[in-house]
């Protein structure tokens, strides 16, 4: 019709994010063919039943059940189906047979994420999973490319919207645990397996994946530590509000130094504070973003939607005409890149801030005590508040922001404090990061 050459487009998986790319090909055909230099010809879509219903109408023409057929004589396949298998064999034959590869699968490249790389660059394809983190949020891309050339020394990432979300609201109107999550549940915003959430295991699949990308190693999904949000009270969301904080579960990569000089990296999920003046703070609602550290650069932060078919098909959509641009121009994929090869530093060996509080004896004698605890363990206070409860008899309320200090020290402190006879109570122990 106008010159283009066509490109051949499968796309495997037909719901929330796959009908919305499967409508903004076929709606934007002549303004993606412009940029592409290409057409990018939607050569079939593969789903599981094909009398389904769809959140978008598409031509019924175009479905089909046989995935692997459809892989085979096409440019570039599009995996939006989710879950390891059939998904990882699909993406192996299409990146076998030479054909580019897009996906949103997180799961799948936290898990398979080299093996996949490995198989692109064997035959120069190019593999795209922008939409595997965060998102809508170019993150990605940013990450491989816009910062090839500088030195990255730390990732903070609100990465999962709907903790994000069940936190905010405990912060902003007070809700408890239970209401906020019943709330978040009502409105679609967890996973099927709402444990992937708020356990953490969705923000280590994308921590995974962060810390692999900004450090050049690969770091498996098995090596993140990881804690969810199931054990944050209502108590710790005011006492976070108390200390000028507020509590995020942050997915965090970082280059960290060892305590007998080894240069690793840290990947670890975790639910911690964050001063209200920074910007991850006005992360609200079930929105993502990810504040970058680089040496270079300096401060970096990306923000918007985490989650949602469309918003996820525009990144999905980037990758499409990334890869299908390749087709017209010719060259290898951008190959993955594990060189740095650093070891996976255990959390021990982190160095943050902390907030402990604790429920101790009201007596003379008390503060002393748990400040040689502190200092025993090589742990500095930076601030000690104390609270009286009107109701306790004989207790008080102690909360205490440490200096920085290496998380094996904290971690031996917290036992001594629970071991001390002026101690009743650890009732909270939390990071304070972004410092
Ligand atoms: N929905 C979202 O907001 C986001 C989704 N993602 C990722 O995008 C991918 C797709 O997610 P959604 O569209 O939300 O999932 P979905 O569950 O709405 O759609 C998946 C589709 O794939 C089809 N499918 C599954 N196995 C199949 C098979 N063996 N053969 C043919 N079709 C099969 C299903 O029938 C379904 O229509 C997932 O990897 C997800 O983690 C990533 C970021 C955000
Ligand atoms: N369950 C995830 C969905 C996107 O990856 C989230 O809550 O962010
Ligand atoms: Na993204």
């Amino acid at each position: 019709m106008n010159g283009y050459r066509d490109l051949r487009v499968a796309l495997l998986g037909c719901g929330s994010v796959g009908a919305q790319v499967a409508r903004l090909i076929l709606e934007q055909g002549d303004e993606l063919a412009a940029r592409v230099g290409a057409r990018l010809q939607l050569a079939g879509i593969a789903v599981r039943s094909l009398d389904a219903k769809r959140d978008v109408e598409l031509p019924q023409e175009l479905f089909t059940t046989d995935a692997e057929q459809l892989v085979l004589g096409a440019d570039v396949v599009v995996e939006l189906m989710g879950g390891v298998e059939p998904a990882r064999t699909l993406i192996l034959q299409a990146l076998e047979a030479g054909a580019d590869v897009v996906t949103a699968n997180k799961a799948l490249i936290a898990a398979h994420g080299p093996e996949l790389a490995d198989a692109a660059e064997q035959v120069g394809a190019q593999l795209s999973y922008e939409a595997a983190v965060a998102g809508a949020i170019p993150i990605i891309r940013p990450l491989r490319e816009s910062l090839a050339g500088d030195h990255i020394t730390r990732v903070l990432g609100i990465v999962n919207g709907s903790t994000n979300y069940i936190l905010d609201r405990m912060d902003r109107f007070g809700d408890s645990a239970e209401d906020a999550m019943r709330v978040a549940s009502e409105l679609g915003y967890l996973e099927a397996d709402p444990t992937l959430d708020v356990e953490g295991y969705d923000a280590a699949q994308k921590a995974t994946i962060l810390a692999s990308i900004a450090f050049h190693t690969e770091v498996p999904v098995d090596a993140v530590h990881r804690e969810g949000i199931t054990g944050i009270t209502s108590e710790q969301i005011q006492a976070a509000r108390n200390a000028g904080a507020v509590i995020k579960l942050l997915a965090i990569a970082e280059r960290v130094t060892a305590t007998d000089g080894t240069q690793g990296v840290s990947a670890r999920v975790y639910p911690a504070l964050i001063d209200r003046d920074h910007p991850l703070a006005a992360v609200h609602g079930g929105k993502n973003a990810v504040f970058v550290e680089a040496e270079a650069a300096g401060e970096l932060m990306f923000y918007g939607a985490g989650a949602g078919g469309v918003e996820t098909a525009s990144a999905v959509l980037g990758d499409l005409v990334s890869a299908a641009r390749r087709h017209v121009v010719g060259g290898p994929g951008i190959p993955g890149s594990a060189h740095a090869d650093l070891p996976i530093l255990p959390v021990g060996e982190v160095r943050t801030r902390y907030q402990v509080m604790l429920d101790v004896r009201d007596e003379p004698g008390v503060l002393a005590a748990i400040a040689g605890i502190l200092a025993d363990h090589g742990v500095s206070a930076a601030s000690v508040e104390q609270s009286v409860p009107e109701d306790a008899a004989g207790t008080a309320t102690l909360v205490i922001g440490t200096h920085t200090a290496r998380e094996a020290d904290l971690a031996a402190t917290v036992d001594a404090l629970r071991d001390s006879d002026v101690v009743t109570a650890v009732t909270s122990v939390l990071r304070l990061e972004g410092n």
